[in-house]
Parts: structure tokens; C-alpha cells; sequence
């Protein structure tokens, strides 16, 4: 029998050009027991991915700020803090960097993402004013509440669906998974993640991106 995985996505289920490795539509929708994403894209980004692997719409999307089980939608974080420290960087020169239709925000509902091209400093001094984290998950920086986190984003998805997280094996890349790797009772670090995710994983894996996550998979699957 195989475990339930909780599963990033960005570094993980991707290739280096954060492209989408199609080898995920062999492996997840046959997958004999339930698959989470755990992400910290804006929330449609997995919920549209589940649905175009064919997997029921099981996600942690912003970083843990939304959580979507059995058809319930929570949100965990303070968006309007977000808001304001994010003006409050533009005001002072900052950029988020996504252009006039910011696509990465326009349906962020937790939190604010800024492009890694922003001057970091100044985000990191803008949102410690707010009380607010900046986390850098290789592919953006997150504007956040302290303490929303995938890690317990899972621990309430399993609540409803009675699992332990335990029961998980989690595959990751970076910062933001540190807190999925922390609650479960396997995790893996592919070998491109950041030195973060590397030190919170049980173990970190030869491969880079989809060639370490299917690594774990097979193995798994044997
Ligand atoms: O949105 C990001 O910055 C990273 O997304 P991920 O958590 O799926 O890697
Ligand atoms: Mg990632």
C-alpha cells in the first residue's frame, strides 16, 4: 500500500523552467492513496492543476493561507496587513515586479508575492513594520503572517479527513516546505531545494526536480 504524499509544487513537480513536467499526469492521478498539493501559488493555481491531473481538489495554496478539503475553504492570515505593507513598498520605490495585470496576485486572498527582482531590503524593512514575514521560496517572496504555514495547513487537512500527518511522505524545494517536512513522518529534499529545506528533510535526494520527486514515488510504489 502506498502513503498518502503532500507534495510542492514549484521545484518539485516542475522542471527548472518552472515548467509543469508531464511526467506528474503518469504517476498522480493512479496514485492509490490521497495526494496533496501544497503550494505557495495564488489558490486557482493547484485547484486548476487538480483538475487537469484528474485529482479531487485536496490543496494548501499561499503558503498554507488557503486550505481547501472536503469542499470546505479556510483562510488562515491577515491580507489587508499584507496590502497595506505592500502599498507601503511601492510608496517608498519598491516594485512588486509583475506587471499591470499581476497575475500572480490577482487572486491571492492571504498574502502578497513580489518578484525576486524587488529590492529585498527594502520588502524585508517595510514588512517588519507590519509585523509581517518575507519568505523566499527560490520563485518569489512571500509577504505573510507569522505562523500560516503549509505544515499546518496539512495538520487541518487531516483532521477532516482523518488522517495523521505521520502517515504522509512530503517531497519539496524550499523554505516554505520546511513546516511540511516538520509535521510528517517522511520528507524529501530534491537536490535543487535551498539549504532551509534541505536541513528540515529527512533526506535529501540525488535528483533535481520531477526526475527526484518520481525517485521517491517508484521507490514508494516497489
Ligand atoms: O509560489 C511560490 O513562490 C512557490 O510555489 P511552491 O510552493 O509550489 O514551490
Ligand atoms: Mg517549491
Amino acid at each position: 500500500m502506498v502513503p498518502p504524499l503532500v507534495l510542492d509544487i514549484d521545484g518539485t513537480l516542475t522542471d527548472a523552467q518552472s515548467r509543469l513536467d508531464p511526467r506528474a499526469f503518469d504517476v498522480l492521478p493512479s496514485w492509490d492513496a490521497p495526494v496533496i498539493l501544497a503550494t505557495g501559488k495564488a489558490f486557482p493555481y493547484p485547484v486548476s492543476l487538480c483538475h487537469y491531473l484528474g485529482l479531487p481538489e485536496t490543496v494548501i495554496a499561499e503558503n498554507g493561507g488557503v486550505v481547501l478539503v472536503d469542499g470546505d475553504v479556510t483562510f488562515a492570515g491577515d491580507r489587508e496587513a499584507a496590502q497595506a505593507a505592500a502599498d507601503e513598498f511601492t510608496a517608498r520605490g519598491g516594485d512588486l515586479g509583475w506587471g499591470a495585470a499581476d497575475t500572480v496576485n490577482r487572486w491571492r486572498e492571504t498574502e502578497i508575492a513580489v518578484n525576486l527582482d524587488a529590492d529585498e531590503a527594502l520588502l524585508r524593512t517595510v514588512a517588519d513594520e507590519f509585523d509581517l514575514e518575507v519568505i523566499d521560496t527560490g520563485f518569489a517572496y512571500h509577504v505573510k503572517s507569522h505562523g500560516v504555514e503549509k505544515g499546518v495547513g496539512l495538520e487541518h487537512v487531516c483532521e477532516t479527513m482523518s488522517y495523521d500527518p505521520e502517515d504522509f511522505v512530503a517531497v519539496g524545494d524550499s523554505e516554505n516546505d520546511a513546516s511540511t517536512f516538520r509535521v510528517v513522518g517522511q520528507s524529501y529534499a530534491v537536490a535543487n531545494a535551498d539549504d532551509v529545506a534541505k536541513a528540515a528533510a529527512d533526506e535529501v535526494l540525488a535528483q533535481s526536480y520531477m526526475d527526484g520527486t518520481l525517485s521517491v514515488l517508484d521507490a514508494l510504489r516497489e
